[in-house]
């Protein structure tokens, strides 16, 4: 079956089955809608950027909702829709494209615990809607739009960045030590890797120079060869750092202006990456724990004093884990580990002799007690439904979360 799907198809599957076998998912249907959302959406963002090129050529890359599955609406939230569309997930409420999954079918993902609540529920959309699903109707848009054309949105494997241009012997070498420790080059492939590599672009940087000024909006994603830069957010010093270091990737993730200003201490020798290939290739493999805990974190009322770049630094520290109702996830007395953040779910807090002390949901948080006060665990901790948690190691507790320890600590539930 698989041999006659095209090579682009073979492609994405070869690329899911591999993430599939790296994360082995207990939740196998929220891992694939998740994972090919997050495709979808680096797709149109990616061909959204390059919109301006196509409209040159006459190529209409997203053409104008079709009646027959645009909703009825106004004339202006009908051109927002448009306009956003393509750097939303297709899951969301206004996107035109996706009334199949309205209704929470991938916003609580705790209200589909089984296979037959999904099944159940998708049966239950498409009596309410006469919209086919989404990939089908989009992927059917894209061709009759673009057949024809040399750079297919579905084919990125004849797309030559335009910074591309293959390095030196020498300058591979180096480049491989400079990146050799950098975490975000060593989630690559070795294809994705060497693209990269070919597209970053050489920058001599004297001392004293700015990179980058607060509030501009964003450009290239820089890695440290030699040298060393500080940051500076409204002109306080918050930050410096050294070879094989990368900054300037948060305004290309969030479409959003500079948060620092970086300044070069000394001469320093940058590798800058374009706004375009950091998007296609870096974003979703390098910073994918970043889009995907993004809503998480930015829902939790303890982790609000926390900015763009603490949240972003956060998410590279997490993992997730799912507990099944009944399981213990702390026990008291054990020596603590970790800090739980409930994704969804419902956790029991028990104490000995005492019973159930709390209770705690979605957005809630647990095991701070032993990490903030370095004492064992003070109570026992059981799911009572499929939970859904982000665990942070103590190192990044202690390091992490910045302003939000003093949350945790006026909140402390064993103070009184
Ligand atoms: N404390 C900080 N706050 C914001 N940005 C920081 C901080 N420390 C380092 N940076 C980096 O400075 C960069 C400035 O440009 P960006 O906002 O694109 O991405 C930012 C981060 O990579
Ligand atoms: N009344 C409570 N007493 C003790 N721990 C509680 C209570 N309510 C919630 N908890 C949480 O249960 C956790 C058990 O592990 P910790 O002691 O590390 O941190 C504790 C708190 O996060």
């Amino acid at each position: 079956m698989v041999s006659s799907l095209s090579k682009e198809s073979q492609v994405e599957l070869q690329l899911f089955h591999n993430e599939v076998n790296a994360a082995n998912p207990s939740d196998f249907l929220q891992f694939a809608a998740n994972y090919f959302n997050l495709r979808l959406e680096q797709q149109r963002s990616f061909l959204k950027d390059r919109e301006p090129e196509f409209k040159a050529k006459n190529i209409v890359l997203f053409p104008e909702p079709e009646e027959s599955f645009s909703r009825p609406q106004s004339s202006q939230s009908q051109s927002r829709s448009r306009s956003s569309v393509m750097f939303k997930s297709p899951f969301v409420n206004e996107d035109p494209h996706s009334n199949v999954f309205k209704n929470g079918f991938n916003l609580d993902p705790h209200e589909q615990d089984t296979n037959q609540q999904v099944q159940e529920e998708q049966q239950h959309i498409r009596e309410k809607t006469s919209t086919p699903p989404l990939p089908m109707h989009f992927n059917a848009q894209r061709r009759t739009s673009v057949s024809g054309e040399t750079l297919q949105p579905n084919n990125f494997d004849d797309w030559t960045p335009d910074h591309y241009k293959e390095k030196s012997e020498q300058q591979l070498e180096r480049l491989e030590k400079s990146i050799r420790n950098n975490f975000l080059f060593n989630k690559l492939d070795s294809d994705s890797k060497r693209l990269v590599i070919n597209c970053l672009e050489e920058k001599c940087v004297p001392k004293g120079a700015t990179i980058i000024k607060q509030g501009d909006q964003g450009d290239y994603f820089y890695v440290v060869e030699k040298g060393t830069v500080d940051f500076y957010v409204n002109d306080n010093k918050v930050n410096s750092s050294g070879p094989g270091s990368s900054f300037g990737e948060l305004a290309l993730m969030y479409n959003s202006p500079r948060a620092a200003t970086v300044v070069a201490t000394s001469e320093c020798l940058l590798w800058a990456l374009d706004r375009l290939t950091f998007r296609k290739i870096l974003l979703g493999s390098s910073f994918k724990k970043r889009l995907m805990y993004d809503d998480l974190l930015k829902s939790m009322p303890v982790l609000k004093s926390l900015t763009t770049y603490d949240r972003a630094k956060l998410a590279d520290a997490l993992d997730t884990k799912i507990y099944q109702p009944g399981e213990t996830i702390i026990r008291e007395g054990d020596q603590g580990e970790n800090f739980y953040l409930i994704e969804y779910g419902a956790v029991d807090v028990s104490k000995e002799g005492q019973g159930v002390v709390n209770k705690l949901k979605d957005h809630d948080y647990f095991g701070e007690v032993a990490l903030l006060n370095d004492l064992p665990r003070q109570a026992t901790v059981t799911a009572t439904k499929r939970t859904k948690v982000a665990t942070l190691g103590k190192s990044g507790f202690q390091r992490l979360l910045g302003p939000a320890v003093d949350v945790l600590k006026l909140n402390d539930p064993t103070r009184h």
